[in-house]
Order: C-alpha cells, then sequence, then structure tokens
C-alpha cells in the first residue's frame, strides 16, 4: 500500500463513482425480487491479490489453550524480539552475507517475487499510459466504421445487442451514438494504434478471464468478453505479440452471458467471470487447462476431464482478508470501510456481503470494522477523526491494517486476527470485551505484527489476546488444528473433491511409500496415509511441520512423518540416502516446481507423480519436463475451486513409461 495513495476526507470521486454504479444497477433490478446467492445489501469481492502468497505462508502453531494477552514469538528472525515492534533483522553470517534459515528464505524470496511483479506491473501501467498519449494525439478519425478482425469478422450485425453492464472494466461500453467520432483502424495488425476499433471474434478465455480472440492472426485480449462472442473493442495497447482493448459493443453474444450480481464487480478485482453463467465458467475453465498444455508441454489432444464443479457456487470462501480504512461516508452508520483494493489502484473498494464469502465470514467482518470503529481503534490507513489524537492525517501511521477472519464451516469457530504495524493497540480489554459480545462463536482473537511495507499480509510475530490461539476444523474424518497464519484450503466443500481425486489418482493399495511435498498442514499427506505403508511430508514453513506432526497424532495417522525443509533440498537428500518413494505427490505455490525438485522426480523414477496445481501455466512447464524425462500423462482433472473467478486447480496424474 503506498502512503502517496493515502484517501482524502469525504467522498471521493472514486466513490462517487460507486455509488453511481450501485444505484444504476439498483433501478436496473425488478423491485424485491432477490438474486441467486447474493444480498441486496451486499458488495461483493474476495482477498487482496496476495492472497495464495500470503496463504502460503503458515504460520506457528501453539498449544491449543486459552492465553489471554499472551505473546507468541515465531521461530526465525523474530525470536525473542518480545513486544518491541522494530523490524526483525535477519541473522548476518561473519562474511555479512544474509544467514537465512528455508522458511526466511522463502518468505524473501515471496516478497522479491511480488515485489518484483508490482515494479514489472507498474511499469506497464506507465508504458500503456504514454502510448496511448501519443497515440490518441496523432490518432485520424473518419466515420463510424469498425475493421473486423480476421476473415470471420465483421459480421457487424444491425440491431446489435448493444449495452450491457460494466464487466471486468470500470468503464460501462460506449453507445453506439459515438460511432461518429470513431477511429479506423487500419486492416493491418502491425499498424494498429491505440485508440483503433477492430472488430473481434472471441475464441477462448484466458487466463486471467479475458476474453482471447485474433486480429489478423495477432491475439487480442478484451476483458469481460466470452468465448464465441463477436465484439467490438477499443485497442488500448499495442504489443510485438498481443493486443489490449476495451469492450466497447457485443455484436453477437454468448448464451453463456449473465448479468453479473455483484454491485462491485469489475471494480474490486477479486472475480473475473461473474458475467458467465456457471456453466459456462465450468468449460472456460477446461479451456484455460487445456490452452496452457496446448502451448507449454506442446499437447493439442490431451483428453482433460471436465471441470468438478459446485452445486451452489457462492458463499464458499471460509476465509476473509481485507483491507481498511477509516472514511466518512455519508448516510453509512460505520464510518469504516473493509475491503480489496480497486483493479490497478490502491483504493479500497468496500466488499461487506461479498456474494463469494459465507455469510458467517461477512458477519464476523462487519462486526469487527463496528467494534474498531465504536472504540475508535487506530488503523494505517484514513481520516484522523477516531482513534488517538496523536495521529495526524498524513500517510502511513500505525494501526490495523488487514483484518482477517477465518471460519470453521463444520466446527462453527471464527478466528479473528487483526494485522497491525504496532503491537500496542490501545484498548485491548475493552475490545476482547466487545467483540466476546458482538461475535460469541469467535474463538480466538489475535494480533499479528507486520510493521514492513510488504505485499504478504503476515508478519512474523503473532500476539494471542483471547481465546484459542489455534481453530478447529475438519475436513471429511479428519481433525486439524489451525494457528492464524496457518495455510488452510479456503474452499472446504471442493477440498474434498480436491483430496478425493488425489486420492484416485494415487490409486494406493497399502504397500507404496508416498511423498507429500508442500505439504502444509499436512492435509493430503493424512488423508491418504490409512491407503499407503509409509507417508512422508516435507514443508519450508517449520510452524506448519509442526501442525502436521500434531495433526498426524490427533488423527491417529501414525505412518505419517513430517519434514521440514525445501522440496528441492530434501528430495534429493534422500535420494542420495537411497530412498525412492512409489509415489510423490506435489502441491507447490503458483509459482510451481523447482528445477532441482523435477530432476530429481526424474533421477528416483517414482511410478507415479501425482501434480496438484493452482497454476495451470506452471503446470504445464512442468509437465513437459517430466514427459521429456520419460514420463506420460494419465488424466487430468480440473477442479473449480474459487467459482466466479478465473482460477482453477488441477489433478494431473503422470506415470512412468
Ligand atoms: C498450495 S500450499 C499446499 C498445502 C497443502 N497441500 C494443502 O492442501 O493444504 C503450498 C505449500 O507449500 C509450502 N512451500 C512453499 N515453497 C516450498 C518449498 N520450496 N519446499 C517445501 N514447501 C514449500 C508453502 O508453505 C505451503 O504450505
Amino acid at each position: 500500500m503506498s502512503e502517496q495513495n493515502s484517501k482524502s476526507i469525504g467522498i471521493s470521486r472514486k466513490e462517487r463513482k460507486l455509488q453511481t454504479a450501485k444505484e444504476e444497477k439498483k433501478k436496473k433490478r425488478p423491485s424485491g425480487k432477490k438474486k441467486p446467492g447474493v444480498k441486496r445489501s451486499s458488495l461483493p469481492g474476495k482477498e487482496a491479490s496476495g492472497e495464495r502468497t500470503a496463504a502460503a505462508v503458515p504460520a506457528a502453531q501453539s498449544e491449543q489453550k486459552p492465553a489471554p494477552r499472551k505473546e507468541r514469538s515465531e521461530r526465525g528472525a523474530s525470536t525473542g524480539r518480545g513486544r518491541s515492534s522494530a523490524p526483525a533483522r535477519p541473522a548476518k553470517s561473519n562474511d555479512g552475507a544474509e544467514r537465512l534459515s528455508p522458511s526466511e528464505r522463502y518468505e524473501k524470496r515471496q516478497s522479491e517475487r511480488a515485489n518484483a511483479a508490482s515494479a514489472k506491473q507498474a511499469f506497464g501501467q506507465k508504458k500503456n499510459k504514454t502510448q496511448r498519449e501519443t497515440s490518441a494525439s496523432g490518432q485520424p478519425y473518419a466515420g463510424g466504421k469498425a475493421v473486423s478482425a480476421g476473415t470471420d469478422m465483421g459480421k457487424t450485425k444491425d440491431g446489435q445487442v448493444g449495452r450491457v453492464s460494466p464487466v471486468a472494466g470500470k468503464t460501462p461500453y460506449a453507445s453506439s451514438d459515438a460511432s461518429a467520432k470513431r477511429p479506423v483502424a487500419p486492416a493491418d495488425a502491425e499498424q494498429i494504434k491505440v485508440g483503433d476499433r477492430i472488430v473481434v471474434t472471441i475464441k477462448r478465455i484466458g487466463i486471467n478471464g479475458e476474453g482471447v480472440g485474433y486480429f489478423r492472426r495477432k491475439a487480442v485480449f478484451i476483458d469481460g468478453a466470452i468465448t464465441n462472442e463477436v465484439v467490438k473493442a477499443e485497442v488500448l495497447e499495442t504489443q510485438a505479440k498481443f493486443i489490449k482493448a476495451k469492450l466497447v459493443e457485443i455484436e453477437k453474444k454468448s448464451k453463456h452471458r449473465v448479468e453479473p450480481p455483484c454491485p462491485v464487480y469489475g471494480i474490486c478485482g477479486g472475480c473475473q467471470l461473474q458475467h458467465i453463467s456457471y456453466e459456462g465458467q465450468l468449460i472456460a475453465k477446461l479451456e484455460i487447462v487445456r490452452e496452457a498444455f496446448s502451448r507449454y508441454s506442446g499437447l493439442n489432444d490431451l483428453k482433460i476431464k471436465p471441470t468438478l464443479g459446485m452445486d451452489r457456487p457462492w458463499d464458499y470462501r471460509n476465509k476473509a482478508q481485507l483491507q481498511v480504512e477509516r472514511r466518512d461516508v455519508k448516510g453509512s452508520k460505520s464510518d469504516i470501510i473493509a475491503g480489496l483494493y480497486e483493479i490497478g489502484s490502491h483504493e479500497i473498494v468496500d466488499i461487506s456481503g461479498c456474494p463469494i464469502q459465507h455469510p458467517q465470514v461477512n458477519r464476523a467482518i462487519d462486526r469487527v470494522k463496528a467494534v474498531l470503529g465504536e472504540l475508535n481503534i487506530p488503523l494505517s490507513k484514513g481520516d484522523s477523526r477516531g482513534g488517538r489524537s496523536d495521529i495526524k492525517d498524513s500517510g502511513q501511521r500505525k494501526g490495523v491494517r488487514t483484518i482477517v477472519v477465518r471460519n470453521g464451516f463444520q466446527s462453527g469457530e471464527i478466528q479473528v486476527t487483526l494485522v497491525t504495524e504496532t503491537a500496542d493497540l490501545p484498548r485491548q480489554e475493552e475490545m476482547v470485551e466487545r467483540l466476546r459480545l458482538e461475535l460469541p462463536e469467535m474463538s480466538g482473537l489475535s494480533v499479528n505484527v507486520n510493521p514492513f511495507k510488504t505485499p504478504l499480509i503476515f508478519g512474523e510475530r503473532t500476539i494471542s489476546l483471547w481465546g484459542n490461539e489455534a481453530m478447529n476444523e475438519s475436513l471429511g474424518d479428519l481433525n486439524f488444528t489451525l494457528s492464524p497464519r496457518a495455510f488452510f484450503q479456503l474452499n472446504p466443500e471442493q477440498t474434498i473433491k480436491l483430496y478425493e481425486s488425489v486420492k484416485v489418482a494415487a490409486a494406493l493399495t497399502g504397500k507404496e511409500t508416498v511423498v507429500d511435498a508442500y505439504c502444509g498442514t499436512g492435509t493430503i499427506g493424512l488423508w491418504l496415509a490409512p491407503y499407503a505403508a509409509q507417508v512422508r511430508g516435507i514443508e519450508v514453513i517449520p510452524e506448519a511441520v509442526e501442525d502436521a506432526r500434531r495433526n498426524a497424532e490427533r488423527n491417529g495417522r501414525d505412518n505419517a512423518d513430517f519434514f521440514e525443509g525445501e522440496a528441492e533440498d530434501l528430495l534429493p537428500r534422500w535420494a542420495k540416502e537411497g530412498y525412492s518413494p512409489d509415489v510423490i505427490v506435489a502441491d507447490p505455490p503458483r509459482v510451481g516446481l523447482d528445477r532441482k525438485f523435477l530432476e530429481t522426480v526424474l533421477r528416483t523414477k517414482p511410478q507415479k507423480f501425482v501434480y496438484v496445481s493452482c497454476n495451470p501455466s506452471t503446470l504445464a512447464k512442468d509437465c513437459k519436463v517430466l514427459l521429456e524425462g520419460g514420463y506420460e500423462i494419465q488424466s487430468v482433472q480440473p477442479i473449480d475451486m474459487f467459482p466466479q473467478t478465473s482460477q482453477v486447480e488441477c489433478v494431473t496424474v503422470l506415470v512412468k513409461k
């Protein structure tokens, strides 16, 4: 979050825009008619884009017992730092080089990656702006004809479907009377300029949920367009290999196009596919996986199973981590908003009542906001009305930055964690008292201290203010203990399908040795343990390894052991010692598998390799290495863990040829 983007007091231009959008939406809806799965009063969303990154950094697991105001120092750089809010420094070796534990190295790498990504994005945005300005200034305007893209394009119909509500972008589509000022696009893709209008037939949905078509064989990415639609679009950016364009009009509408139910869809950035029917989303996800294998593995005819979806693809998320800000909103009871950053900005979009969060999570967020507001607890972002008088409205200050709420669907427990820059939040006892009254299902309240400006949500130190330091949740027959930072899948209903798919894919007979690489709190390994001779889990975060060991004990899985380290270090070490598992299951973060890890797999040659992936691109790239190394793909099962978003999880089984 940049201080430069701190909000001014009162209603901003963007808020006004948001309110207008909501009002327009209200007008459009038949009165009294409720949208499926959406509360009338609700706004939408999903966690910040760093969710997977943040969630993939599990944390310390402590004994599950009430521990009022007890601080829990976590292993690593912050150990023994007491209540100081001073930034933790990594230990240095004698030669001055950083001496980091595997988990510290992992966190550092994640942070570096995230910083590099945002720098790249910022560079891209700057570049686009320049391009737009340059091109727009020299663009000839000549009548109202758009150039058709490709041989099958340009079938512009009279009386076409014109206006629909804005999707995946903040600007409503232009009306057709704007045609008088339309620039004419050149007939060659290389001469296309920003501001030109083109007609494109959409061939598929891209990995970020955008429609993908071609203009003279050059890929065109158009947010909000759907497969098989013919759309008119305005060019926003031209690159050597692709064009980015904005949807202006839909000439031929897909049968899967639906009205996005959420009033801030396309603004908050949490969802990318709400404008597509659920059936259409499942097909789109299959297309995304197919395209990845074709592009990165060179497999054009791969058989991919239909995406496993949900009966009711709403209210599924068990966790929210929302940025908070104190803001005066006229007509609103609360002066605190909680939400996600608006697409391409540092402004928070309020997402109360988000239709993909479980209602209990939304309710808990509302209660926490109300209590923070009532007690004037300082926030790191917002006006100077509440909180402490020493807090000035000038940039970054110390206070609550993020509210994290996790709900146990089975246990009914609610875990609340406030991420702050400083441990010394005022009125903590009153806060505990008020929250216990307002949120009786709360099983634990913690403060996590993150004094750094980093895209990672959590810092290293977690302090339990009240209740259990860790919450309980179960999946199928297994019971888990989860500390505030511990990774746990976000969609429990689909997680069972995911783990069952892994079980079916592994087809264990009870005799196999199995490695669960990137095991988190040991969930997959424990799921498989009753069907295997032995399970070994590898996980880089020490606290998650402790969780996994505790969970193994709790569930009586005495053939499962969990080891701390990087998968790319431990697997080769075990191989050297002569250990060669029959089956390896790997569930890495989005970056995919490390080269050293892949090379060891090829050397140790397990009969089966079960790859659980949340990123089709890295999945397909890694599979190419395995295919070239003597494996073949037996099955690919996409699973919809995140309905309404463009993300797709896959269980891919590779067997030795
Ligand atoms: C996508 S999560 C999967 C967790 C688990 N399989 C589950 O279903 O809950 C990936 C896990 O890999 C861990 N991880 C990341 N990099 C790692 C590495 N190099 N070696 C081992 N574990 C790693 C993360 O801490 C995280 O717990």
